[in-house]
């Protein structure tokens, strides 16, 4: 049961220009356990090649697409796949937070603390000039950083916990680049980021 005083009440990580808004514990530890071992056992994972300084290169980490509109970056669009039963019951949980609708999500699956994503904006035209970026995670907590894009100067770290959700709105896809270093020991994390594409 939802507990009527939140422990974590949700909190903006950004200082300016734009906001990421942190939900520690949207799905509960059993939950997120629960949803973690189905994800990776039923999505339909890749490794795939992305282009980057003009050259194919595989990410280091798994992928996939589902919903109605595919998601395109760096030089790929991705093949989508239908909705599952339990992509749209988070997606549902996503939404009641959000106050919007997203139509596609991008599944990366971090095998261990190898896996990792490099420094990007999600700001492709399809997005729209001020995108919400829905991102739940749910495995292993990783850290994920914010750096403004312009001067790299502003650096913001955050632990990205099971069952969180982090919501990236307003400029934060013009002001700031993000990322998910590369660690040490770390377990398997599969994380979802929500999108409204036109
Ligand atoms: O794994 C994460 O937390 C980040 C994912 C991300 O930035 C993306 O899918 O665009
Ligand atoms: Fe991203």
């Amino acid at each position: 049961m939802q507990s009527l005083f939140s422990p974590f009440p949700p909190m903006n990580i950004l200082p300016f220009g734009g906001e990421a808004i942190l939900y520690e514990n949207l799905f509960s530890n059993e939950e997120s356990d629960t949803i973690y071992e189905h994800l990776v056992t039923t999505i339909r994972w890749k490794q795939e090649p992305i282009k980057m300084f003009g050259k194919m290169v595989m990410q280091p980490r798994l992928t996939a697409c589902y919903g109605e509109r595919s998601v395109a970056y760096s030089g790929i669009t991705m093949e989508v796949q239908h909705w599952t039963e339990e992509l749209l019951a988070i997606k549902g949980r996503v939404e009641e937070k959000a106050k919007m609708l997203f139509n596609s999500v991008l599944l990366n699956y971090y095998r261990d603390g190898n896996d990792s994503m490099g420094w990007h904006r999600d700001n492709e035209r399809e997005l729209g000039a001020q995108p919400v970026i829905a991102s739940v995670s749910f495995g292993a907590t990783r850290k994920f950083q914010l750096r403004t894009y312009k001067d790299k100067s502003d650096l913001v770290s955050v632990g990205l916990t099971p069952g969180s959700l982090l919501l990236m709105q307003g400029e934060s896809q013009q002001v700031w680049e993000h990322s998910l270093p590369k660690t040490k020991h770390a377990g398997g994390r599969v994380n979802l980021t929500f999108r409204s594409i036109v």
